[in-house]
């Protein structure tokens, strides 16, 4: 038998199971096809005239009638014996209705029997009119305990009050039925029949039977349960048999004989209903239970098995259980489950605990399985009594999955998921534990900072996917050149990191040996690579630093190797170097002065000089803005210290930005005035600046919001600015150049210097760098620079100015050779606003 396919036919359905609903469907045809053969039955019965007899002679129609009666006061004993028993049980609610009704009836019907003509005297002579009482008292008290019973309705007494009850009423009855018939009405006329008290009390119980009848098959109905139709079919069978009882002229007549027999029949189907309350239903309710135990076992997740306690084999084991330990269903029976476990010893302490009397419970325990993978169970373990043996009852939930999700979690919080080597979480765990390992044995260790030259090329040239292969084949080599006891990690994008544990106890020995492992890691990973059949070439810069005492602290020391690997990358790539303490201090100085541009940014630290410009006539021609630093500390900073740090961090864009508005403010605020309103304005653009996508918008708006004049507006540009991406320079140029605004190339000579590339540019001013200025005099050699420069822009067609022009001789120089603008402490040094405007009206 399939416990589970038998359990789906008890499921139930609306509260009855499929079983039940077939079985009441099936029963429901056979009572309504049962009381119609009845009413038939009884129909034919009516036709045939009262005088026919069934027995010959008196003594035979005794027995049959004794017969017929033992049969109904049997049951009804029956019934009230099985109530008295299962009072305690669900049924109990009609159990004294029963015990108290069926008792009165079974002593009515007794009596009755007893007192029936031709019967010999019982407590008095035995006549008809007395045995139609009892007759009729054992019917009413029937039919009203049928009703009571439909009724749902309960005898508010105990078993034996009900007990009492039934007998003190029996007791009265057979008192009154045989001492005081005569004040019963006449019921029977010896030679004409019944009367028509008794037909109408006949007729009134028949009514009453078919009316409990309807009420109970309704309860039928409701409830589902079975033994209410058969009690409905009961209670009509019984009712229509009641009038064949009306139409007797003679005890002995058919129709009392049938009436008896209806009698039977009502009898053997409410023997039928109380067999199945008290008898089937509380075995079919165990069987129902154990098979649904059986299917909860069956179909449940976790894995059951029963093994005896004495010879420790399994004798019982659901589907999940055969399942868990990869074995067909049919050969886990009989196995050892020792065998199972990874740790025999394990299920051994089980055992023993069990023995103390206790249960184990949510035990972790990993199962061998053949031809599988081990799995991961939490499991519980109690004594059990299973088919009269002692057994270990077993619950094992499979959590392999959970503990390969925990390990596969923690694998990703502590390693890099790409070269699988351990992150950074897990390198500062190992370099604690490292530390402590050098404290313990005074042996140095070291930190390998290491990063890949040019990466960034590489993954941007070749592409992410091969940036990718490289990094697994730069972790693969890494790994191949330390020791197993070593951490190689990865810290993100290219930068790798390599603990070098129980060095020597000595500096230098120490240094040399973490020396030799750089150089063997420097140079294999110099080697070729060939990646997605692409040879592809990487060199690395490694910074070292040596650790010996607990005291040092993991986050400084990646620090500091990181210090030493960018000394590495300053001093020319594909290098080792240790750590130095001055170059960190340079690296902090520099952090330090990071923060505090953004602050003095946000806090408009920053303001603008202004350095006037003069032509051969010492007109004043225009001004150049140069950019300070008013720090709170450490007073007026030069922008020679802090523009090419603001340049690599890139806040050299808002500075750069915010130079531009205040000069073009500044430019069109000029315009009021008579005295300024002819002069340029020159403004330095830093290269990052001049290469933003939007830097053509850039200067569009500010021009619009200030309202300052174009053409009075001179961005200075270095050589280098212009020559980096020249194309594009060119095309930024030319339409900046179509707003109005003109361009300086800023420090030429210093560079390249291109005839070629000048020739392309849109400029209309060259500024001659203060370097060849200073000794133009003296050296020969800047004089000829100077020159050929001059020489050059006027071949161009281009203005000249020089800048740095400290002393009249340099100036006359200048203006001798064709230079005729000039920008100098010799006219003035940059000064604030305020001090340009006193000299400028001065000069007026
Ligand atoms: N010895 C000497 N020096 C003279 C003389 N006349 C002018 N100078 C200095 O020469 C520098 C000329 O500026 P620069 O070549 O554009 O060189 C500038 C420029 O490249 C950069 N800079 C200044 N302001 C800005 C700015 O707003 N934006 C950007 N991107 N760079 C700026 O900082 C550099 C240095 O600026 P400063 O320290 O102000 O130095 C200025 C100025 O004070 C002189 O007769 N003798």
């Amino acid at each position: 038998m399939n416990p589970v396919v038998d359990y789906m036919l008890e499921r139930p359905v609306a509260g009855l199971s499929v079983r039940d609903l077939k079985a009441n469907a099936r029963l429901k045809k056979f009572a309504l096809a049962f009381c119609v053969l009845a009413i038939f039955a009884l129909f034919i019965t009516m036709t045939i005239p009262p005088i026919t007899k069934v027995a010959h002679g008196q003594t035979s129609m005794l027995a049959v009638h004794l017969l017929l009666e033992l049969f109904a006061i049997i049951i009804a004993i029956h019934v009230v014996t099985i109530s008295w028993h299962t009072f305690d049980t669900k049924y109990e609610h009609s159990a004294n209705i029963l015990i108290c009704g069926f008792l009165i009836v079974a002593s009515c019907d007794l009596v009755h029997a007893l007192t029936y003509e031709g019967m010999p005297p019982f407590l008095t002579e035995s006549s008809t009119p007395r045995a139609i009482f009892f007759w009729l008292m054992g019917r009413t008290f029937e039919v009203v305990t049928m009703w009571l019973l439909a009724i749902n309705w309960t005898l508010p007494l105990s078993r034996k009050l009900s007990l009492l009850l039934g007998v003190m009423i029996s007791a009265l009855l057979i008192w009154f039925g045989s001492y005081s018939i005569e004040a019963f009405p006449v019921t029977f006329i010896n030679g004409q029949g019944v009367t028509s008290f008794k037909a109408y009390y006949e007729y009134s119980l028949c009514l009453l039977y078919i009316v409990v009848a309807i009420l109970l098959w309704q309860r039928a109905n409701r409830s589902g349960e079975t033994r209410y139709y058969l009690l409905a079919v009961s209670s009509f069978v019984m009712g229509i048999g009641e009038i064949s009882f009306t139409a007797y002229v003679a005890p002995s007549d058919f129709q009392n004989i049938f009436g008896h027999v209806y009698k039977v029949v009502a009898y053997a189907l409410l023997y039928w209903a109380t067999f199945i309350i008290n008898i089937r239903a509380p075995f079919e309710t165990v069987r129902k239970n154990e098979m649904r135990f059986r299917y909860m076992l069956e179909t449940s997740p976790i894995a059951v098995r029963i093994t005896d306690s004495s010879s420790h084999k399994v004798i019982f084991a659901n589907q999940r259980y055969a399942e868990l330990i990869n074995l067909p269903r049919e050969q886990v029976v009989g196995t050892d489950p020792i065998l199972f476990y990874l740790n025999p010893q394990d299920y051994k302490n089980v055992l023993q605990q069990l023995e103390k009397g206790f249960s184990v419970t949510d035990k972790m325990v990993e199962l061998k399985i053949p031809g599988a993978q081990a799995a991961w169970a939490l499991a519980s373990y109690f004594m059990l009594e299973y088919e009269n043996k002692q057994a270990v009852l077993g619950w094992f939930y499979d959590v392999t999955n959970l503990k390969d999700a925990e390990a596969k979690i923690q694998h990703m919080a502590f390693y890099d998921a790409l070269t699988q080597l351990p992150n950074r979480r897990l390198l500062m765990d190992r370099l604690n534990q490292a530390l402590a390992t050098s404290t313990r044995n005074g042996q140095y260790g070291a930190v390998l900072f290491i990063d890949l030259d040019r990466f960034k090329t590489i993954n941007d040239t070749k592409g992410h996917e091969i940036g990718d292969l490289l990094l697994i084949e730069v972790a693969k080599r890494l790994q191949y050149c330390v020791r197993e006891g070593d951490t190689v990690s990865r810290l993100g994008g290219d930068e790798f990191l390599v603990v070098l544990e129980t060095l020597s106890t000595d500096t230098d020995e120490a240094a040399i040996q973490a020396e030799m492992v750089a150089e063997k890691i420097r140079a294999t990973l110099s080697e070729p690579y060939m990646l997605k059949e692409r040879s592809c070439y990487t060199t690395s810069s490694i910074g070292i630093i040596l650790f010996t005492s607990h005291q040092e602290n993991p986050d400084d020391l990646l620090r500091y190797a990181d210090t030493a690997m960018y000394q590495a990358k300053t001093s020319g790539r594909n290098t080792i170097r240790f750590y130095d303490a001055s170059m960190q201090l340079a690296i902090d100085t520099r952090a330090e002065l990071e923060d505090e541009m953004r602050l003095a940014l946000k806090n408009q630290q920053f303001c603008l000089y202004y350095q006037i410009q003069v032509d051969n006539l010492r007109h004043s021609i225009g001004a150049e803005v140069l950019l300070r630093w008013q720090h709170p500390e450490h007073g007026l900073i030069s922008p020679a210290q802090f523009i090419p740090l603001a340049e690599e961090t890139g806040l050299i864009i808002p500075i750069g930005k915010c130079v531009l508005q205040i000069a073009c403010t500044q430019l069109a605020a000029w315009q009021n005035d008579a005295l300024t309103r002819d002069l340029t304005l020159a403004v330095n653009v830093s290269a990052k600046q001049f290469h933003e996508v939007d830097f053509v918008n850039q200067m569009q708006q500010v021009l619009l919001e200030s309202g300052a004049n174009p053409s009075l507006l001179k961005l200075e540009l270095t050589e280098s600015t212009m020559l980096e991406n020249i194309e594009e320079t060119i095309a930024k140029m030319r339409e900046i150049e179509m707003l109005g605004v003109s361009f300086s190339m800023d420090d030429f000579g210093t560079g390249y210097s291109s005839l070629q590339y000048l020739k392309r540019l849109p400029l209309s001013q060259i500024k001659i760098d203060q370097s060849f200025i200073r000794d133009i005099v003296s050296d020969a050699n800047d004089a000829s620079i100077v020159q050929t420069i001059i020489a050059m822009t006027e071949t161009l067609g281009l203005n000249v100015i020089a800048e740095g022009v400290e002393n009249e001789e340099q100036c006359q120089f200048l203006e001798l050779r064709g230079c005729h603008a000039f920008q100098g402490y010799l006219f003035s040094k940059p000064v604030p606003l305020d001090e340009f405007m006193i000299f400028l009206n001065n000069r007026s």
